[in-house]
């Protein structure tokens, strides 16, 4: 009998192997457009190199570094203008985007215009008259009923800061100002290095409209000439922060969008002479540098100021070399990779304080790295701690970094969900995708002997690069393939059906101009844009577009225009031209449509919309094409976390790539036999899962009879009462927390080792291997550990991992803790049941809404008779979510989803977790080594 069943299994595993045998030769093969294709793409690229080897790499690294240098580039300003340029796309946009542009004050008549008009709306509001022309914060404050837009509120030691200011302020933000004034008094510069969003522009002009009001003797008596230097997308932002927040200063842009006509001497002699403020791009500091350098400035400020981590660039060294009594540096994002970063902010604003560069790393960095070694010794750990304190003691002084999350009760912000949706390739981009693979240039590099002249890296970043293309949309790839005599299909060039992505995105725009939200979308390529944009004209939503085309006096406008009136529904950005610095906050669904390799780059263009002043729950969405290079990306950016670690060991190894690790990147990986991605099945706990209708069920649903409906409400309705109860009519949002927290941090009898570890694939492989792959554009992984340290000893308190919301999974797990655990069960089986049946029967999408929100456990908990209107958006986001999901399982081709900020707690958890693995080893192995030597 035993036998009987055994064959009958090993018949049914042979039938299936031989199944999926046949699907993936299928699959493999690849078509004869596509073997075209790439071996006209390779042709080129092997040619190109050659021709012109030193272009090639800077070209590639930009698009891959996105964020970084091109930007000091006076004739680049912050974009890539070496992309590809598509037919016909770009025109109709254009005429449709007319904005008007913010004006500075470097016209002196436009200035005094300005002010007459400021003037004259005070004098107007103050006798009564309703004619206002401008609108500032001190024409907000008489128009609330205040009476004194002159008073002035003095801080110990005499900076008078305007009451109508200084009351506007967070406290947080009265905290950064007194600490700014401190830093002034003491001739000190220093790192502003609040998270972003958190109003570091307003707290910098708050005090720098106080020192224009108090006289502080030196030589400029008060605030002096000051010099601001800032991304150019945001150099008009500070113009308009600047004639809201106190209007009577003369605020000028160094910049050709600026009001300014003529000569650049003149322009700079003239704020010098008014001790006005100075805009200038991080380019134009470098271009400008010597009439700069010429002249005595009280205060130069770097606005996002990360952009001199690295010491060596043409701008590090330009602005190092101001010789001003007061520097101050702003960041959202101070590290992102290491201590020697670090060093090159502190060099700018409190130079000499760490040392020089090679004493630094030797005394501080080295060490500190060699304490965090898996084999370091009990005297290195001992040291680099001590060290790191010291260091601690150093800058504490002068950084100030407050999270979010701390000053949470004063900003009161909305809740914030992200996730990763793991989008499948279309049949075309499988075949181009394949086709590229099996490329001459893909051959070139896994071909261990290849003679190819070119270096290897520079072949693989091509590669990479064209292999993000297909990814993106078959036309940027093919685009590059096609020859000028071949005529192209206007029809279907960049249809958005012959993108995985793309079906994605159209599934979420429709769902979401549904339900009313308004979407920010970023992608690296300007190319891609193009197309997203021409799929937005064919469907006809109302968008705006911002990349390195529009004029930089254009841009803070058209971000005015997007906030103001909803009826525009999405704003299309490339992430480097849009994702710094900005407000978007009339947002409030993000799409990141490909991921770069920085993870610092994707956190910032996310944050846009999260910050002060936004009112609805966000949610953000990052889409990966499955199986791709894509996914390499982003594990790369969740592993570097907590691989580190091992890597420490090796140093050498950050530099090296073995034709065998490469091999992992030059692949499409297929989903598991549980239809998952590879990066799912490594964070399986962070999975959303969302049930799908087969069409049987659905029909076998449908012929429920509403009796059995009416029943089944009337138990859910029961239940419901009961789990209300039983929950203690919590807050929903503290219980989401709670179940975050449950999953981050389970029971300890839950076995956290099997729960947490990662899949055995990964664990088994050398860790070397896994990094080498990951870490192909050199990153400074062996700094991450020094990164991590760092943001240890530097935060007050523990790290707290924050995630907003969580997957229905672990939400029902939670719910399980919650109630006693049986009948909680039974009553669990019972509401999938009439869940998934309340989905299913009803057709239209109101009704299932309706239904679903009635019926799911997760809103049974939080459905309350008297709601706040914060719970109620609340439960409202996450059901538009969930809905969001089940459509897109169903219909859009995504094949997983995670929560994006569990994952990184959970691979933060894991290299906690591995690290206590190894001190317990180490232990044992101590135990065991005395009570040897005792024998
Ligand atoms: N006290 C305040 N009152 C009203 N609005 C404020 C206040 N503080 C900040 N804001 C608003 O919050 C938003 C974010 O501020 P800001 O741009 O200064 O943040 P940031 O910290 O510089 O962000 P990033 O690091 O992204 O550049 C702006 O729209 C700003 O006007």
């Amino acid at each position: 009998m035993v036998d009987v069943v055994i064959n009958k299994y090993l018949e049914t595993q042979l039938a299936l192997a031989k199944q999926k045998d046949l699907k993936s030769s299928k699959q493999n093969k690849v078509s004869d457009k596509s073997k075209k294709a790439a071996l006209r793409i390779s042709n080129r690229q092997h040619k190109f190199p050659k021709s012109n080897k030193d272009e090639i790499t800077p070209r590639v690294v930009a698009d891959i570094n996105s964020e970084d240098d091109d930007e000091y580039l006076p004739t680049s300003d912050d974009e890539d203008s070496t992309e590809i340029h598509l037919p016909n796309l770009q025109t109709s946009s254009r005429q449709r985007q007319t904005i008007k542009k913010i004006t500075d004050d470097g016209d002196s008549n436009l200035y005094k215009i300005r002010l007459t008009n400021w003037k004259s709306s005070i004098n107007n509001i103050k006798s009564g008259l309703s004619e206002i022309s401008y609108m500032s914060a001190d024409i907000q404050y008489l128009l609330d009923g205040n009476k004194n837009v002159d008073e002035k509120h003095e801080l110990q030691n005499g900076l008078n800061i305007p009451v109508y200011i200084w009351k506007q302020l967070y406290k947080y933000q009265r905290t950064g100002v007194k600490w700014l004034w401190e830093l002034h008094q003491i001739q000190s510069g220093g790192l502003l290095g609040d998270e972003m969003g958190l109003g570091k522009t307003v707290q910098i002009i708050a005090f720098l409209a106080g020192l224009a009001n108090t006289d502080c003797g030196g030589t400029w008596g008060g605030l002096g000439p000051s010099i601001i230097v800032a991304p150019a997308t945001v150099v008009f932002q500070w113009v308009s922060h600047f004639h809201y927040w106190y209007p009577s200063l003369r605020v000028a842009a160094l910049h050709q969008a600026g009001s300014f006509c003529g000569n650049h001497h003149k322009l700079i002699r003239e704020l010098h002479d008014s001790h006005g403020i100075l805009l200038v791009t991080y380019a134009g500091v470098v271009k400008y540098a010597k009439d700069l350098q010429a002249r005595h400035w009280n205060y130069i400020i770097l606005d996002e100021g990360h952009k001199i981590r690295n010491p060596d660039t043409q701008v590090s060294k330009h602005v190092k070399k101001f010789q001003t009594p007061h520097k101050l540096l702003i960041t959202g994002s101070p590290m992102q990779n290491s201590l020697q970063e670090l060093w090159s902010l502190f060099d700018f604003m409190r130079p000499g304080l760490l040392g020089t560069n090679n004493a630094f790393t030797e005394h501080f960095a080295i060490p500190i790295t060699q304490g965090g070694y898996a084999n370091s010794t009990q005297m290195q750990e001992a040291t680099a701690l001590e060290i790191a304190k010291a260091l601690k003691n150093l800058i504490t002084p002068y950084m100030l970094r407050r999270t979010k999350e701390e000053v949470q009760q004063y900003i009161h912000l909305p809740e914030k969900n992200e996730q990763v949706l793991f989008c499948a390739l279309t049949q075309e981009q499988r075949d181009l995708y394949m086709g590229y693979l099996l490329s001459g240039t893909v051959r070139s590099i896994l071909d261990r002997d290849s003679k190819v002249g070119d270096p290897l890296r520079a072949r693989i970043l091509v590669a990479l690069s064209t292999l993000r293309k297909i990814c993106n949309h078959p036309d940027i790839y093919l685009h590059e393939a096609h020859e000028d005599t071949e005529e192209i299909d206007e029809k279907s060039f960049g249809h958005w059906k012959r993108s995985g992505k793309m079906n994605v995105v159209h599934s979420l725009l429709k769902i979401w101009q549904k339900q009313g939200h308004r979407t920010l979308m970023f992608s690296q390529s300007r190319a891609m844009l193009c197309i997203i944009e021409q799929y937005l004209q064919n469907h006809d939503y109302k968008y705006l577009k911002m990349d390195g085309t529009v004029s930089v006096g254009q841009r803070q406008s058209l971000i005015k225009t997007f906030n103001d009136n909803t009826e525009y529904l999405v704003f299309l950005s490339t992430t480097r031209v849009g994702g710094l610095g900005v407000n978007l906050t009339g947002a409030d669904r993000v799409i990141i449509y490909d991921p770069d390799w920085n993870p610092a780059t994707d956190n910032q263009a996310k944050e846009r919309a999260w910050r002060i002043g936004q009112e609805k729950n966000v949610t953000v969405y990052r889409l990966l094409s499955a199986g791709t290079i894509e996914e390499k990306i982003y594990q790369r950016q969740i592993f570097k976390n907590f691989l580190s670690n091992k890597i420490l060991v090796d140093p050498n190894q950050r530099n090296v790539l073995t034709t065998s690790t490469l091999q992992g990147l030059f692949t499409l990986e297929e989903l598991n036999c549980e239809g998952d991605t590879e990066t799912a099945s490594l964070f399986k706990h962070t999975k959303i899962t969302v049930k799908k209708k087969s069409k049987e069920k659905d029909k076998s649903n449908l012929a429920s009879t509403k009796k059995k409906i009416d029943a089944m409400k009337k138990l859910a309705k029961q239940i419901s009462n009961k789990i209300t109860t039983l929950s203690n009519n919590k807050d929903p949002r503290e219980l989401y927390k709670k179940k975050r927290d449950a999953l981050l941090n389970p029971p300890i009898e839950e076995e956290p080792h099997n729960k947490n570890t990662l899949n055995d694939k990964i664990v088994e492989e050398p860790f070397e291997n896994v990094l080498s792959e990951l870490d192909i554009i050199n990153q400074h992984v062996k700094k991450d550990y020094e990164e991590k340290l760092l943001k240890d000893i530097m935060s007050t308190e523990s790290n707290v991992e924050t995630t907003d919301t969580i997957t229905t999974n672990v939400a029902d797990t939670q719910n399980k803790n919650d109630l006693d655990r049986n009948s909680c069960e039974a009553i669990e089986t019972k509401l999938s049941m009439i869940k998934s049946t309340s989905i299913s029967i009803n057709k239209s999408r109101k009704r299932k809404l309706e239904i679903t929100t009635d019926h799911c456990i997760e809103n049974l908990v939080s459905v309350k008779k008297v709601k706040h209107k914060t719970e109620e958006k609340c439960e409202k986001s996450l059901n538009d979510d969930n809905y969001v999901l089940t459509k897109l399982f169903a219909k859009a081709g995504v094949k997983n989803a995670l929560q994006h900020d569990v994952v990184v707690g959970l691979a933060e958890k894991e290299k906690r977790l591995r690290m206590q693995e190894e001190a317990m080893l180490k232990a044992k192995k101590a135990v065991r080594a005395i009570k040897f030597s005792s024998k």
